[in-house]
């Protein structure tokens, strides 16, 4: 049993780095740092390792990451474009040796050690010293035709030096750092989304459907491979001498005999790493020898002649220049860390949270500290230390401050909360804007280039005063407004009209009610199917609800009770804001039709694991036992419910019930 249910972890796990390589190479918008990719994806290999046939064909591990997008036309590589397997430490690259020399019946090989440039793949073929196509890596058999944009690159010739039959190089298109920090700048003043790291923009860019927008975009290209040619090459040392000598800019690379000079060389690079212009995550390792790497032939999607050693994940130092204080829309006040910016595990950062006044005193965070940050869950920063003997002399604790920062109101703390609050709900411009910012999100209302700076700028011009005025906002109103053209006003305008009308869930969500995220919401709305049925929710029919407890079911019933809340509702309302009831689907399955109760504690799953289980199969898992109820599944301390089962006669089943009429 305990084997079944770590096959769903694996599942699960599965289905989770999918969703990150979609955000990454799809949407070239990552959700999670690399390191944090780079763990989930090892632990995948770790279950396969121990489990060979529960592998999956389309599993991650047995495909090149990456998809091509829509909008370009495709072309089938001639030679695939492999991926790399990874290293993390000095142990991991002597294991990779020891492996190299076993096969090889060598005692030392030669290696070519180089930077690993976090861009894009690229293949570019020359048709008789001219360049004819540029392609990406896409899945690596099929990648996207991106011709026009990488003719935009000044550094990659449109002919080569000496004409040379049909030559096919590979290498990596990227941005470079202080390139990235400008193009970010400038997105920022245009109130555009910032671009996560380099990588991102760059893969964004040379991805653009209009060349006209790469070519604003300063990307460069260096190259490591070639991938067919009529010439012939013995060595990686020669092939980037060749490439060298084509016109074409090779990776930085060191040539290093033996493992133990490998190690020296990995050291070298992650000292002067800083000092780099561009972004490298790793250092790749090849056999030198191309005799060698054919003896040693490829895996699924990675050779065995190469392996990428991957930088751990960062801490950088940096110094605090302020400390301001931030509102969010519940009126919590977070002090946050302004910050001399900093690449982070390749993302600039500029602000880390300092989480409330407790944090601050125990660190004791002072304006002009030294600090180390590193990314927190890879997307807030956060202070980790601060340096002491970096410490100016005229330094200060830091004092939290009495007032709001946007409306000056009294600040209160409520006893046994770490946080303090701006009471003046209705009143404080930061909590409002904050509030129609939370609704405009992505995953609520997405309301498309409604960014905060624009929100400030309708409100501060009074055009806003709550989320209902956005809808009847009119061209007229925008125009006026600075950095507004025709097209942005238009462009927003449809957003808006697109935003009347998102799924119930999401409309859930954007009201902001404390405490229900997406997820809440999501639970939510399978039980209360439109608005009604909210504002009429009692806080018992609330907690009958499977993951909903009392904080959350206090807080919806407070939010829809709440004067000034009503009054948005209606206002939204009377501007066209609706949304769409979603149909329940209905899945196929043995227990199509059947309602289920869960109870207490089961030895092997969760409660949502049985859950979803039960769903796959078509089943309706309720939160209250009734006369409808078919089954109740009751494990350890099984409380009120399994009485009422029992009393209504309803049939009670333990896991292993539970299982047979799954698995029969
Ligand atoms: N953050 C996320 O959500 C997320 C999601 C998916 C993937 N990723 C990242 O992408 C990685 C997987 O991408 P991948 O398949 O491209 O593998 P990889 O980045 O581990 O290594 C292979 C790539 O290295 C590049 N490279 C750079 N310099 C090179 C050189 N000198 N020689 C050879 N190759 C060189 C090539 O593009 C090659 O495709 C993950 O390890 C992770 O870091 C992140
Ligand atoms: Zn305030």
């Amino acid at each position: 049993m305990a084997e079944y249910s770590s096959k769903e972890d694996m599942m699960a796990l599965i289905q989770k780095l999918r969703h990150y390589e979609y955000c990454y190479y799809v949407l070239d918008q990552p959700e999670v740092s690399d390191s944090t990719y780079d763990g989930l994806y090892q632990t995948l290999l770790a279950i396969e390792a121990a489990h060979p046939d529960w592998v999956q064909p389309d599993s991650p591990s047995q495909r090149v990451g990456g998809a091509v997008a829509e909008g370009f036309e495709t072309v089938v590589h001639q030679v695939p474009l492999l991926s790399l397997a990874n290293a993390f430490s000095e142990e991991d690259l002597y294991t990779f040796d020891s492996q190299v020399r076993r096969s090889l019946g060598k005692d030392r090989v030669a290696y070519s050690v180089e930077y690993k440039i976090d861009g894009l793949s690229m293949a570019l073929t020359y048709r008789d010293g001219l360049l004819v196509m540029g392609a990406t890596r896409g899945n690596g058999q099929i990648g996207e035709v991106v011709t026009d944009n990488i003719k935009t690159i000044k550094s990659v010739p449109l002919r080569l030096n000496e004409p040379v039959g049909q030559l096919v190089v590979r290498g990596e298109v990227y941005l470079p750092k202080k390139d990235f920090l400008a193009l970010n700048d400038k997105r920022q003043a245009a109130d555009l989304p910032l671009f996560a790291n380099a990588r991102n923009a760059a893969a964004g860019s040379v991805r653009q459907l209009d060349p006209k927008v790469a070519a604003a975009r300063p990307l460069a290209l260096r190259f490591y491979d070639i991938l067919a040619s009529s010439a012939s090459f013995s060595s990686q040392a020669e092939v980037l001498a060749a490439i060298r000598s084509w016109g074409l800019r090779p990776v930085e690379a060191y040539h290093c005999e033996g493992i133990e000079a490998v190690c020296q060389a990995v050291q070298k690079i992650t000292a002067d790493r800083d000092q780099i212009p561009y972004d490298i995550d790793g250092i790749v390792v090849k056999v030198d020898n191309l005799a060698d790497r054919s003896a040693l032939s490829v895996r699924a999607k990675t050779p065995r002649w190469a392996i990428a050693y991957k930088f751990p994940a960062e801490q950088q130092e940096t110094r605090i220049t302020a400390i301001t204080t931030q509102v969010g829309r519940t009126g919590a006040v977070t002090p946050v860390a302004e910050l001399e910016p900093t690449l982070v595990a390749g993302s600039v950062v500029s602000r880390a949270t300092l989480h409330n006044e407790d944090f601050i005193q125990a660190k004791d965070v002072r304006v002009g500290d030294s600090v180390l940050i590193q990314k927190a869950g890879d997307v807030i920063p956060e202070v980790v230390q601060v340096l002491p003997e970096k410490r100016p002399a005229a330094s200060a604790p830091y004092q939290f401050p009495q007032t709001c920062p946007s409306c000056q109101s009294h600040l209160i703390r409520i006893e046994g909360e770490a946080v303090w609050r701006c009471p003046n709900r209705l009143g404080c411009p930061a909590q409002i804007q904050a509030g129609i910012l939370h609704m405009a999100a992505r995953d609520a209302l997405d309301i498309d280039g409604l960014g905060p700076s624009l929100i400030r700028q309708l409100y501060e011009a009074d055009l806003i005063h709550t989320a209902a005025d956005l809808f009847q906002l009119s061209k007229e109103d925008l125009l006026p407004l600075d950095r507004m053209g025709d097209k942005r006003a238009d462009n927003l305008l449809k957003a808006l009209e697109e935003a009347k009308s998102r799924p119930f869930d999401r409309f859930i969500y954007a009201l902001g009610i404390p405490l229900v995220g997406l997820n809440v919401s999501q639970i939510l709305v399978r039980h209360l199917q439109d608005l009604d049925a909210f504002q009429e929710a009692r806080e018992e029919e609330l907690l009958a609800i499977d993951g909903i407890g009392p904080g959350i079911a206090e807080a919806v019933v407070g939010y829809f009770e709440d004067e000034a809340n009503q009054k948005l509702l209606a206002d939204l309302k009377a501007a066209g804001v609706s949304y769409q009831v979603q149909a329940q689907e209905e899945v196929e399955g043995r227990l199509t039709g059947k309602t289920f109760v869960l109870t207490g504690i089961l030895p092997d799953y969760s409660r949502n694991e049985m859950k979803a289980l039960l769903e796959k199969e078509g089943a309706k898992v309720t939160g209250s036992v009734s006369k409808k109820t078919d089954y109740v599944v009751a494990g350890e301390e099984a409380g009120s419910k399994l009485d009422k089962a029992q009393a209504l006669g309803i049939p009670v089943l333990d896991q292993a019930g539970v299982l047979d009429l799954l698995h029969q």
